[in-house]
């Protein structure tokens, strides 16, 4: 992904390398019409080609926040420019750039893979003559060429949720925006579509991904923001995140867990440059090493264990996870209504 981005770089005059935002949101607050502020001030600046993941509770603000991206709602506050167009002054080029998998699926189930994508095409104003090559490639990379003649009645939740995603990107969109896509999915369909949205990365499409599932965003996000109450708390890599909310533990249990091989034990470790200030502990069995990243560290740990002549038995190493990050972070909030929910309910920023 990264080699992609490189490439998809362009230079300005002087040669230097510029990236260029392809979603970007100035201080957006968006208050419904009953007074509810679901959104409260989110900036964000998502490069062209990143893979970026949207986590919050329920009621955090994720879908108003991705609503406002996609030109459904207008900010009752700020600014918001996708591909470098204002949503609220070119809203129809915004559009015409974008795809968006909402929520609730846009397919018609009585009809054939082939004949949604024929209609997404008409209503996205692919050239006529490019139709029939758009739809090969689009079932070839949602895998569902065999079944291309079939009604959707009766396919699986994850085909369908596969075909729904190819609609969006008929007209080849540089950004595409997914609101939960993999809600409901058994996991093996989970990581089908997780296959496909790295594909579609990989071929160079920016992603937007809001999800709930800590997984599906540690497997595919570059980069994650955390929204708790219409705020962005945090964004970093997964691993900036979880190194935030706290260290890697070791725990080595040694052969002969004497004083003297534990000292011993112990100045190997101290000898590490990337373990000189680890949080060491003596332990019954042998030691507990606490630092940042001594996950990574661990050959020239054992390489450095073996020359002081100490024998390790057993090892375990315990890593914050994105669980941690979520609840360490952003708190655990089950208490917004989500009930209210109703995407035809205006709001006080919705334009049309
Ligand atoms: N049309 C609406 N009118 C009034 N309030 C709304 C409307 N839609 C959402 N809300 C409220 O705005 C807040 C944010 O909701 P939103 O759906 O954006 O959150 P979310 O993070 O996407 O939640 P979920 O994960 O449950 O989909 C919640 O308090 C919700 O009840």
């Amino acid at each position: 992904m990264v080699l992609q981005q490189a490439q998809r770089q362009s230079e300005n005059e002087a040669g230097t390398a510029v990236r260029h935002s392809a979603i970007r949101a100035d201080d957006v607050h968006v208050t419904y019409d009953d007074g509810t502020e679901a959104v409260r001030g989110v900036s964000l600046d998502v490069e062209e080609g990143e893979f970026f993941g949207f986590l919050g509770p329920n009621g955090a603000g994720k879908t108003t926040t991705i609503k406002t991206l996609v030109t459904l709602l207008h900010p009752t506050q700020g600014s918001v420019r996708i591909n470098g167009y204002d949503t609220k002054t070119d809203a129809r080029a915004v559009r015409e750039s974008i795809g968006y998998m909402a929520q609730e699926t846009s397919i018609d189930f009585e009809l054939t893979p082939c004949e949604n994508l024929r209609i997404a095409c008409r209503m996205y104003g692919v050239p006529k003559d490019q139709r029939d090559e758009r739809i090969e490639e689009l079932l070839d990379l949602v895998d569902l060429r065999d079944v291309a003649d079939k009604r959707a009645e009766t396919f699986s939740g994850g085909m369908q949720k596969r075909l729904d995603t190819a609609t969006v990107l008929v007209h080849r969109p540089p950004v595409v925006f997914l609101d939960e896509p993999t809600t409901g999915l058994d996991p093996e369909a989970r990581l089908r579509v997780w296959n496909y949205f790295e594909k579609i990365n990989d071929q160079g499409t920016t992603v937007f991904l809001t999800t709930q599932y800590l997984e599906e965003a540690n497997e595919l996000c570059d980069r994650l923001g955390l929204l708790q109450d219409g705020r962005i708390t945090h964004t970093g890599t997964p691993d900036a995140l979880k190194s935030a909310v706290g260290t890697d533990t070791v725990t080595l249990t040694l052969k002969n867990p004497s004083d003297g091989t534990r000292r011993r034990a112990v100045n190997a470790v101290r000898r590490l440059k990337d373990l000189d200030t680890a949080t060491i502990e003596r332990t019954a069995d042998g030691l507990t090493i606490e630092a940042d990243n001594a996950r990574s560290t661990t050959s020239e740990l054992f390489t450095e264990l073996a020359a002081a002549d100490v024998e390790v038995t057993d090892f375990d190493i315990q890593s914050p996870t994105l669980d941690d990050v979520f609840l360490t972070l952003a708190g655990e909030d089950d208490s917004s209504d989500t009930s209210t929910k109703d995407d035809t309910v205006s709001a006080r920023a919705v334009a049309r």
